[in-house]
């Protein structure tokens, strides 16, 4: 071996065994991902992204997907002619715009997961917060200046039996959930995926939360650069909320549930980098904000 393949094969061998750790710590652990953003939209991402559920899994991790799909659901009702209107951070959701939440999530963009992860064997089984009984949502108003605003079918998840997902998991599955959910009258609403994968989260015992999305975390004082957060604890985090904005607001409302909720750790993280799961779960600095109980921030 020359001196330069030495050296390569050394930086290799030291990749493996920093992840010895972590396998060790979350073997048999439920982790939590809500995937979105630009890795749901770029091929190469797509792919990657499917690529790290299947390793998380044949490491002997238990991933648990559940997606988003705004921008696809955007697109669609632009082809049907139906206008979209967003109101802090959700969706104004009429019934003709729930039929089309519905049809996105369930039957396009959870299908196309479910294929992507597909490929590498017989893992993925799609589900939604329709399927025995996994969501119970309750009608939300949206805050706008401190006053709530109707936003029609839009809901929060208030009951998760997570039965049906355990037993996916139990079977060695990786179950991918789309986030529509019958509130108790059966009436199908449209739930926020970061808040569903949160509330999800939380009735598995999740030992880890990952929330993807198109930036490198959490900034204090955005769109300043140098105020990225790598660590942050609950108190410090609740603190910050009402001086965040748009997409940002359901995801760090779902780190601090998740959190609060007795979540270890949860993590908005990057999702334009390839692999951004896997460097998350198996690096010892990881990549992106982490939001943890304050005791052990
Ligand atoms: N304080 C902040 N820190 C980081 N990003 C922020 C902040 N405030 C607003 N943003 C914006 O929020 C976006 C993430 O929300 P959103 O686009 O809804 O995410 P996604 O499509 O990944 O679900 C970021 O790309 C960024 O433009
Ligand atoms: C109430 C509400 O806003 N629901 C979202 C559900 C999809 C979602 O959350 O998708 P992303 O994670 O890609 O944003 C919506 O209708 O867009």
């Amino acid at each position: 071996m020359t001196d330069v393949t030495k050296a390569e094969a050394a930086v290799k061998a030291e990749v493996l065994v920093e992840a010895l750790p972590w396998l060790q710590r979350f073997h048999g652990k439920v982790v939590v991902v809500k995937y979105g953003g630009n890795a749901m939209i770029d091929e190469n991402l797509k792919r990657a992204f499917a690529q790290d559920m299947v390793f998380l899994r044949l490491a002997g991790i238990q991933p648990v997907v559940v997606h988003g799909g705004g921008p696809q659901i955007s697109a669609m009702l632009k082809r049907l002619g139906i206008e979209g209107e967003f109101v802090g951070g959700l969706r104004v959701t009429s019934p003709e715009t729930m039929d089309v939440v519905r049809m996105v999530l369930v039957g396009q963009v959870g299908r196309e997961l479910v294929g992507l992860i597909n490929a590498h064997g017989p893992y993925a089984v799609g589900i939604s917060g329709e399927d025995a009984q996994l969501f119970t949502a309750e009608r939300r108003a949206a805050v706008v200046d401190g006053e709530a605003v109707d936003i029609g079918l839009v809901g929060d998840v208030v009951t998760v039996d997570p039965e049906s997902v355990l037993d996916l998991i139990r079977a060695g599955r990786i179950p991918v959930v789309s986030t529509v959910a019958p509130d108790v009258d059966g009436v199908v609403h449209n739930v926020n995926a970061d808040t569903a994968a949160s509330a999800l989260a939380v009735a598995l015992g999740a030992e880890k939360l990952v929330v993807l999305t198109d930036v490198e975390g959490l900034y204090t004082d955005w769109p300043d650069r140098s105020s990225l957060v790598h660590k942050i604890g609950a108190d410090r985090l609740e603190e910050l909320m009402p001086a965040l904005t748009s997409g940002m607001v359901p995801k760090m409302e779902a780190c601090l549930r998740a959190v609060r909720g007795g979540v270890p750790a949860a993590h908005v993280i990057d999702g334009r980098l390839a692999h951004s799961v896997l460097l998350e779960v198996f690096t010892s600095k990881g990549v992106g904000t982490m939001v943890l109980p304050d005791e052990e921030a």
